[in-house]
């Protein structure tokens, strides 16, 4: 009849993207396939940026930082069974770091993967997806897409923030319905990570606990830096006058070469101190689990502020929980900084600073080498300076020595502008968190890749090629993981963890139209890295370190088993 003619329809593709346009998603990251390949077309048509990648797991771990960067969920938009299998270790990585991302993977009808009748990619998405991420829907009706796009969004950024997985079948993408019974079908979800405010009972109680404390330090962890509550941060530390200690990615807070950083002290900081706040930090493996040598003998009083209920005496006993979000907490903390606060003894805060100053001495001519073959600490003394001159360039970083030295090094000055490997220690994020950084912050990026990690991820370098990202990669080629001198005792093979000698890393970069370097000495690398910055142009730096540098392991080889057995 002509009333049926005349009604408007839509269906699930056009419902995928109102929704998520709706709730301000504004750049997609994935790779194409069956059964979602039209829907990234339609994505980008209507004004969504579609970032294609090489592998799921490099668009997975992009979508993590970004959901890091912005507190919006970043969206991973993947291919059914092995697809999104590619995407799992990003959205596991994602929930044990606590960043806000979305995995949407297309998969097979419910009727054909319950009966096991061997379906195209045919795989039990949501099953597998449940214990790796935070919370997992699926989708089966048209009419069910808003409301399980709004279930996903609101998942990933409230309370803990994590990983989250929507499951849309095949065939939910060409239902149609009509179109204003799918418009009203949408849901713009309101106040998605609401303000979690702590129990005044709470704030006096930690309080107290500092105002009674000689030596006093704070520790601000990821979850500071993505709380995007910098200056009630800055505001808490300089009032209060407590040192304070910055987890990997919460550098930057407030600038490393501030006064009141014990960063340079970390060792004395954690044995001597005697109340410790903990801000967006776990006391995990990162912290020792807050027992052992690590943290010395006198005894300890924990104050913990996380939006995290349960997180509280997971390792050691907290005197003091400070349960809500770290905006409002450090709010509460500051209006309690009142006439009565008085600084913490100058015996501590001198102790503090005569000790990192002595740190610092040490390493210095260890920096100032302009030695060839370089090693991590020369190469580490060019791109100190490189970061000091453009402190808001985003920094990447992993491998072993090369992230472990780095992280103690290259001082940042700004929040949230150096991501890495986070909880878990995970090879692999390197191109991914570079893309999305320079994708999400439209600022200058700097990789700084052991040869080893960027293995993991580097076909992306022609994904940065392909959207001439400003990203300046910065191989440390030591020729292996953790170094290049192993041997195979049976002299058969390469040692298990040694690479092609004299790798040529930059030739990848010309492949693909971008620039490629090599270099040998810290004054080249110097001059190397400025002129990429400089130019935006996507760049590779292969920077030849000494293979004889460098530790297993870096500095966490204890974690490593020892055999005591010597076979005969
Ligand atoms: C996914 C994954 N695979 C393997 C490892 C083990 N691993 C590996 C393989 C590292 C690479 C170290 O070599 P590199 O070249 O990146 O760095 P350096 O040579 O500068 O130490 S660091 C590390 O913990 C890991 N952490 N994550
Ligand atoms: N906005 C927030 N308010 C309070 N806590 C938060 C917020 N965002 C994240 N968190 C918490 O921050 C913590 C981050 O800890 P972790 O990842 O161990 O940091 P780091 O590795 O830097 O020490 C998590 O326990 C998480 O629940
Ligand atoms: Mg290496």
């Amino acid at each position: 009849p002509a009333a049926e003619a005349e009604r408007e329809l839509t269906d699930g593709f056009h419902l995928v993207i109102d929704a998520l346009k709706l709730n301000g998603i504004e750049t997609i990251y994935g790779v194409p396939g069956i059964p979602i390949t039209d829907l990234g077309r339609m994505c980008q048509a209507e004004g969504i940026r579609v970032i294609s990648f090489r592998h799921e797991q490099n668009a997975g771990n992009a979508a993590a930082i970004a959901g890091f960067l912005t507190k919006k969920p970043g969206i991973c938009l993947t291919v059914s069974a092995p697809g999104f299998l590619n995407g799992l270790t990003a959205l596991a990585n994602a929930t044990t770091n606590c960043f806000p991302m979305i995995l949407i993977s297309g998969s097979s009808e419910r009727e054909i993967v319950d009966l096991q009748q061997g379906d195209y990619e045919e795989m039990d998405q949501l099953a597998i997806a449940k214990p790796l991420c935070k919370a997992a829907f699926r989708v089966l009706h048209a009419a069910d897409i808003g409301i399980g796009v709004a279930r996903a969004i609101r998942a990933a950024v409230s309370g803990r923030p994590g990983g989250v997985y929507l499951d849309l079948p095949a065939k939910l993408f060409g239902q149609v319905m009509d179109a204003e019974a799918g418009a009203k079908s949408l849901v713009k979800v309101i106040d998605p990570a609401p303000a979690q405010i702590p129990a005044p009972a709470a704030v006096d109680r930690a309080m107290e606990l500092l105002k009674g404390a000689e030596r006093p330090l704070v520790i601000l962890g990821k979850g500071a830096a993505y709380a995007q509550a910098d200056d009630e941060i800055r505001t808490f530390i300089e009032k209060s006058g407590i040192p304070f200690l910055p987890m990997s990615m919460a550098k930057g807070l407030l600038p490393d070469t501030h006064p009141q950083s014990a960063g340079a002290a970390r060792s004395t900081a954690l044995k001597d101190a005697d109340v410790v706040l903990l801000v967006g930090a776990r006391l995990n493996w990162l912290l020792s689990h807050g027992k052992g040598k690590t943290w010395g003998d006198a005894p300890k009083k924990f104050i913990q502020v996380d939006i995290e209920p349960k997180e509280m005496d997971s390792n050691v006993e907290i005197a003091a929980p400070l349960v809500g979000d770290i905006g409002s907490v450090i709010a509460a903390l500051n209006a309690r900084l009142d006439g009565s606060w008085k600084v913490p003894p100058a015996q501590w805060t001198e102790t503090i600073r005569t000790k990192k100053e002595a740190n610092i001495a040490k390493m210095a001519p260890k920096l100032l080498k302009n030695s060839v073959p370089m090693d991590f600490h020369s190469a580490l003394g060019a791109l100190k300076n490189v970061i000091k001159e453009r402190p808001d360039a985003l920094l990447v970083n992993e491998g072993a020595n090369t992230l472990d030295l780095a992280r103690g090094i290259i001082d940042m000055y700004e929040p949230r502008k150096r991501l890495d490997v986070g909880t878990w220690g995970v090879m692999g994020i390197g191109m991914g968190f570079a893309i999305a950084a320079a994708v999400e912050s439209g600022k200058k990026v700097l990789a700084v890749e052991g040869d080893s990690a960027f293995g993991f991820s580097g076909m992306e370098v022609e994904t940065i090629c392909r959207y001439n990202l400003p990203v300046t990669i910065v191989i440390f080629n030591n020729n292996g993981i953790y170094r290049g001198t192993d041997t195979d005792p049976t002299g058969r093979d390469p040692g298990t963890t040694v690479f092609v000698p004299g790798a040529r890393y930059d030739k990848m970069m010309e492949a693909f139209g971008g620039v490629g370097v090599n270099v040998t000495s810290p004054d080249e690398l110097y001059r190397a890295v400025s002129a990429a910055m400089d130019s935006g142009k996507p760049t590779l730096i292969n920077a030849e370190i000494d293979p004889a540098a460098g530790s297993e392991s870096g500095n966490i080889g204890s974690l490593n088993p020892q055999s005591v057995v010597k076979k005969k």
